[in-house]
């Protein structure tokens, strides 16, 4: 990750501690532009009271954190296309001519040296920034012009190297927001607590617990954010990008800081993510994570791709043994 990065429920729900928080301090918050795909305008306000209980059960968590089915239908059709993405900041050519395809139900990773481009890469397609040339087509549309929280809602979330929670709320609150981002209700039905708004904040609440629960961190549901450990803080992000019901999930460095043990249970986490029906863009320097979960990498190389293909091609590709491997294990004396 480059300093020029600009963004940056298993049976432990503690069912039993109700609490209300009402006031919420954005003391020291990520600014509205810095959360993923716009972020909130306003304090939530949740009471853990409120969550539906069955979801002690592991099978309707499940079935609640499962992407949408229709998601899973055209598995291996490409759900985005970079076409010939050139992007350019003054005299610096970050992205030069970038053509590949994340296709749907598949983990892909894209690799690369430090500088080759890849958190650019990230930002041309969260719509952080726009493209000097070439096109970002998603689920068949181009994200031309559209702000963040236009692409979230196409069905792109993200997570940052650098953790972007917000702090002072609690775990619950900081996935109940991602949750926003699905919510239908007008201006006045919220201001007036419609009916439909109430059922809204409701379905988001048991979404946001459910998810707190499938990514591990159910039993800290009540605990402010800067309170968890920094691997349940990661996981917690990937809890809120989930909310945002994305088609496509983008993990930047999610292991960086991990221990051995943390890496093999966020592989596993990843997996599960996929054999749930989302499509996982994963960038990450660990190659033995990369090569253990990815279906499909993608190499860049000084803003190139150099290498596309499964992980077995790509690591014994000699182009990127040489730019980026260096000498393979079995060639070492
Ligand atoms: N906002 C920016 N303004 C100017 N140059 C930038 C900006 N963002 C990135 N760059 C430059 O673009 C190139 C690609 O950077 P990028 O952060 O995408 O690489 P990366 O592959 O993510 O690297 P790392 O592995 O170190 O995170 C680098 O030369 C970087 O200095």
């Amino acid at each position: 990750m480059s300093s020029h990065d600009p963004g940056g429920i298993g049976a432990g729900a503690e069912h039993g501690e109700p609490f209300r928080a009402t006031e919420t301090s954005f003391d020291k918050q990520p600014r509205e532009a810095e959360m993923p795909g716009g972020g909130v305008d306003e304090p939530v306000s949740v009471d853990v009271a409120d969550v539906h209980p069955s979801l002690a059960d592991p099978t309707v968590v499940a079935q609640m954190v499962a992407a949408k089915r229709d998601v899973r239908a055209q598995v291996g059709e490409p759900l985005l296309q970079m076409q010939d993405v050139t992007l350019k900041f003054g005299g610096l050519t970050a992205l030069d001519s970038v053509t590949f395809d994340i296709r749907r139900g598949e983990i892909l990773g894209l690799i690369g040296p430090n500088g080759a481009g890849k958190t650019t890469c990230f930002n041309a397609l969260t719509g952080v920034y726009r493209p000097t040339s070439g096109e970002v087509l998603f689920d068949g549309a181009s994200l031309g012009k559209r702000k963040r929280h236009q692409i979230t809602q196409m069905g792109i979330a993200r997570t940052f190297q650098n953790i972007r929670l917000f702090n002072e709320m609690t775990a619950l609150e900081n996935v109940v927001v991602g949750t926003d981002a699905r919510h239908r209700t007008s201006v006045p039905g919220a201001l007036f607590r419609s009916r439909r708004h109430r059922h809204e904040e409701r379905e988001g609440m048991d979404r946001a617990m459910a998810l707190l629960e499938f990514v591990g961190v159910g039993g800290r549901a009540t605990d402010k954010a800067r309170n968890l450990s920094y691997g349940d803080q990661r996981r917690l992000e990937i809890a809120r990008a989930l909310a945002t019901e994305p088609k496509l999930l983008c993990l930047d460095e999610p292991a960086a800081g991990f221990n051995p043990a943390e890496k093999e249970s966020l592989m596993d986490l990843i997996r599960q993510i996929r054999d749930d029906g989302y499509t996982v863009l994963l960038i990450e320097h660990d190659m033995r994570l990369v090569r253990g979960v990815t279906d499909r990498i993608v190499v860049l190389e000084f803003g190139r791709v150099i290498a596309d293909g499964t992980p077995e091609q790509v690591t014994t590709d000699p182009a990127v043994i040489a730019a980026y491997l260096g000498v393979p294990d079995d060639a070492i004396a």
